[in-house]
């Protein structure tokens, strides 16, 4: 294998697995994928050989893609080949999508000990470790011992900056389990920083019918995504890598513009649906953009958000044109659930840079405000069901706008100008 994956779910196989098989090289880059946490994908995948259907959903119909990048797959708990896949020295590139949350991000970025406790300990006992940054250490400190040379760490969720998120919370990790191993590290591991988008939603028992009705072929697991597709990175590849810009991926010296304009609007607009959309009565994108108000709600956080994303006006226009015909594509079943999950993981990315940005600017603005007030709501029951590891201490406090702020963002939480106009954008119970 040349690459290996962590977190085989439906994006990784509508994004990295496809870019890598539609590159001209690839035969010579085999992806050795590795589930995050329970071993369903991996089996269903390895039952027909790494192969699966990529039914690409336009407005009009569908085209099925049969994508054979992933030569084997994994359950996580294989301990022992996530190790010697790593050691290896033929392996140059690490992929993950482990979403949000699997980082174990603190509020400032780095390493949420009391999270990462027991994997800590389990390193120390001698025992398997569980969670992302463990993984990825205990991988590491495989190929320091193999003589496995330098090797790059491509993260893909979405998160500014994933590249040095990842190598935060990984060296954070590595100082309290094994601190002989940073500066191997800090030597031979790149962190490369990427853009990650394409719109990839759950698969449904009707897509898996869609596909075999296509294929002839009896998938299990079909994926199904949108035409659309980019991919920016910016980082250093020491070992190489597949060609992956013959495919259509951009490689930058400057990610911020890139990534600011994806994170803030296209998924800063999702959680705008997710939480006041589904407490609208709307149960996915497609359907939100087709009321009024929502369509006038997102251009009101567009315009507010548009000031942080550093791009031409031009530019911006042409890309909220684009996501409003994205949305907007009704064959597509991206439920307002699976974006609305893990939200005290989100908002701090997506939506707290404007708002702290025209807060301190002496502006409310209406739009951020929104997506604050209906995150309140769906922690308070409307709207969404609450999918989150995270939303407890939110959920205990959400009676109270300031104290819901308090946890979120510390230094808005005196504000009162802003709490109030928090509160006034909750739902108020009907009489
Ligand atoms: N689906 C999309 O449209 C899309 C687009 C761009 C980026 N992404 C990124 O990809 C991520 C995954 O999306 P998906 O659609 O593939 O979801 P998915 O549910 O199909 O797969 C998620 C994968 O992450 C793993 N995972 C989840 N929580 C984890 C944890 N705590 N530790 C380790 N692994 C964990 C799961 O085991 C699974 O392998 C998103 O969270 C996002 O950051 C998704
Ligand atoms: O995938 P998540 O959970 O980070 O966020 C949900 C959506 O906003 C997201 O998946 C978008 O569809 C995606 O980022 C588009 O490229």
């Amino acid at each position: 294998m040349r690459i290996v994956h962590l977190g085989l779910g439906n994006f990784f196989r509508a994004h990295q697995a496809w870019y890598t098989s539609a590159a001209p090289d690839a035969a010579q880059w085999p992806i050795a994928a590795f589930t995050g946490r329970s071993p369903g994908a991996a089996v269903a995948l390895n039952a027909q050989h790494g192969r699966y259907t990529l039914l690409v959903r336009g407005p009009e119909h569908d085209e099925a893609q049969m994508i054979g990048a992933v030569d084997a797959a994994y359950p996580s708990n294989d301990h022992q080949a996530w190790r010697e896949h790593l050691a290896a020295p033929r392996t140059a590139v690490v992929t993950l999508t482990v979403t949000e949350a699997g980082y174990l991000r603190d509020a400032d970025g780095g390493l949420d000990e009391s999270r990462a406790a027991a994997d800590v300990a389990a390193w120390l006992r001698g025992d398997a470790v569980q969670t992302v940054p463990g993984r990825l250490m205990a991988g590491l400190a495989e190929r320091r011992i193999s003589g496995g040379g330098p090797i790059a760490i491509v993260p893909c969720d979405n998160l500014p900056e994933n590249g040095a998120a990842v190598a935060r919370v990984l060296f954070d990790f590595t100082a309290l389990a094994e601190p002989a191993l940073v500066p191997w590290i800090r030597d031979s591991v790149s962190f490369v920083t990427t853009m990650v988008d394409r719109i990839t939603p759950r698969t449904t028992a009707e897509d898996v019918r869609v596909a075999r009705e296509l294929t002839g072929f009896d998938d299990a697991v079909p994926v199904v995504t949108e035409p659309f597709s980019e991919w920016v990175l910016s980082g250093v590849f020491p070992a190489g890598r597949p060609s992956w810009e013959a495919a259509g991926a951009r490689f930058v010296a400057d990610i911020v513009p890139h990534e600011q304009r994806k994170l803030l609007l296209l998924n800063g607009g999702h959680s705008l649906l997710a939480y006041a959309g589904s407490t609208r009565g709307h149960a996915t994108v497609a359907d939100a953009v087709t009321d009024p108000e929502c369509r006038t709600w997102l251009a009101q956080w567009w315009d507010e958000a548009s000031g942080y994303v550093p791009l031409p006006p031009g530019e911006l226009a042409e890309y909220r044109e684009a996501l409003l015909t994205r949305f907007g594509n009704g064959r597509i079943r991206h439920t307002l659930a699976q974006i609305a999950a893990d939200g005290s993981q989100k908002l701090p990315v997506r939506v707290l840079p404007v708002l702290r940005g025209e807060v301190a600017a002496g502006r409310l603005p209406a739009g951020a405000i929104r997506i604050v007030a209906g995150w309140i709501d769906h922690l308070r029951g409307a709207g969404a069901p609450v999918s989150d590891a995270g939303a407890a201490p939110f959920q205990a406090r959400a009676a109270s706008v300031r104290d819901v702020l308090a946890l979120l963002a510390p230094d808005l939480a005196g504000n009162d100008a802003l709490v109030a106009a928090v509160d006034h954008a909750t739902l108020k119970p009907t009489t």
